[in-house]
């Protein structure tokens, strides 16, 4: 210790900064994308505590992106299988699960992903009791619904990434036909996240000029300019990624570390998120869907209610109706 007292003079205590900590659960191709957007991207976090049951995969992450630190705002990237790692996270982001076997239905699916988060929530939540749950594990919108009964918070403080990715390929498609930034493009898609996603055409715009208003059968089957296709494609490109290269990482984890900063940093921004719906657009059952929500320091702060046609609603409906059968077969 001599040499550094010559280097520095200690004057206080270093304080072990948990106001931004972020526990990310799962260290696979999405939470590791997620890491890595999160301490890479600006104004998000540079305190990360990675879990996972795979000791050597987990080991192994945590110090790929450790030695990444000279590029990063001095991050603090620390890791166990012991959830006390993850003691006072703001934000736990949840990614473990396990991946549909071939032919596997969604209800056996939903059950073996729900007997993971048995194991995960109650620790996450003994040690960050104040904690907000992010999901991505799929069924995402299902398992959002499960880590809110298993974990007992407040529907504010349970979140599932939802429609957030399905929301940004569609602007990244709308971007691409148009030839205008994807930041520039605005739409959203809710409901139910993957292949039942209701595309809301009439508020599609850029600069405030809604193509709905250019092209008032935009999104129908009679549109002769077919935009239809633009949310089709949101779908297949999906599919084509996995038949590609076998998993979607970059997208979803950039998609996770806006929502983990729209948090943190008490943003009051909206963004499309799964969350608790009853009563909303006529939804009777305890389901988690995507609609745009405003996110801030306490997770939730409000659901937009966008003027929807009768068709979206009646989507909406449909898919709330799935969930809440899927739901009353899940064994807790
Ligand atoms: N919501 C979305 O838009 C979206 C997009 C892409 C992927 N996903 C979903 O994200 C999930 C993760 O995808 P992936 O490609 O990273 O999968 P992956 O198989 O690469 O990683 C999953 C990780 O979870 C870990 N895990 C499993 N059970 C665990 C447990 N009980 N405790 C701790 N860790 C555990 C595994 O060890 C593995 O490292 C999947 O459900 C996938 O469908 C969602
Ligand atoms: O980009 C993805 N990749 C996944 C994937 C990633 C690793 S293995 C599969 C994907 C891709 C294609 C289909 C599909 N279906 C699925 C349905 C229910 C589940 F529980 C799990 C997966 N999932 C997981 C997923 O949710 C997405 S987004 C997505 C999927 C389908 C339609 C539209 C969108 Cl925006």
């Amino acid at each position: 210790m001599e040499s550094l007292k010559k280097l520095f003079q200690p004057v206080h205590e270093k304080v072990d900064e948990t106001w931004s900590k972020v526990t990310i659960v799962g260290v696979g191709q999405v939470g590791m994308a997620a890491a890595f957007s999160m301490l890479t991207q600006s104004n998000v976090t540079n305190n990360i505590a990675l879990v996972d049951m795979m000791a050597d995969k987990l080991k192994g992450e945590m110090m790929d992106l450790q030695h990444g630190s000279a590029f990063m705002r001095n991050a603090k990237i620390q890791s166990s299988t012991d959830y006390s790692i993850t003691a006072g996270s703001k934000i736990c982001v949840v990614t473990a699960g396990v991946r549909q076997r071939e032919g596997e239905s969604r209800l056996d699916l939903v059950q073996r992903n729900t007997d993971v988060l048995k194991q995960i929530i109650p620790q996450l939540i003994k040690y960050s009791p104040d904690t907000i749950l992010v999901i991505a594990s799929n069924p995402v919108d299902i398992l959002t619904y499960v880590t809110w009964k298993i974990s007992g918070l407040p529907k504010h403080r349970v979140i599932g990434s939802g429609t957030n990715l399905d929301s940004a390929r569609f602007r990244y498609l709308l971007s691409d036909r148009l030839g205008i930034a994807t930041t520039s493009c605005h739409g959203y898609i809710i409901g139910e996240h993957g292949d039942s996603s209701v595309p809301v055409w009439s508020a599609v715009n850029i600069a405030g000029v809604r193509l709905s208003d250019l092209n008032n059968q935009i999104g129908t089957d009679d549109d002769p300019e077919n935009w239809k296709e633009l949310h089709e494609n949101v779908v297949k490109s999906a599919y084509e990624v996995i038949k590609l290269k076998g998993y979607t990482s970059w997208a979803i984890g950039l998609s996770l570390a806006q929502i983990v900063r729209a948090i943190l940093t008490n943003a009051n921004s909206v963004h499309a998120v799964s969350t608790y719906l009853k009563g909303e657009h006529g939804i009777e059952d305890e389901v988690f869907l995507s609609l745009p929500c405003v996110l801030s320091h306490c997770g939730v702060s409000d659901v937009i209610r966008q003027p929807l046609t009768e068709l979206e609603v009646a989507q909406l409906r449909k898919s709330a109706k799935v969930m809440a059968k899927v739901q009353n077969n899940i064994k807790f």
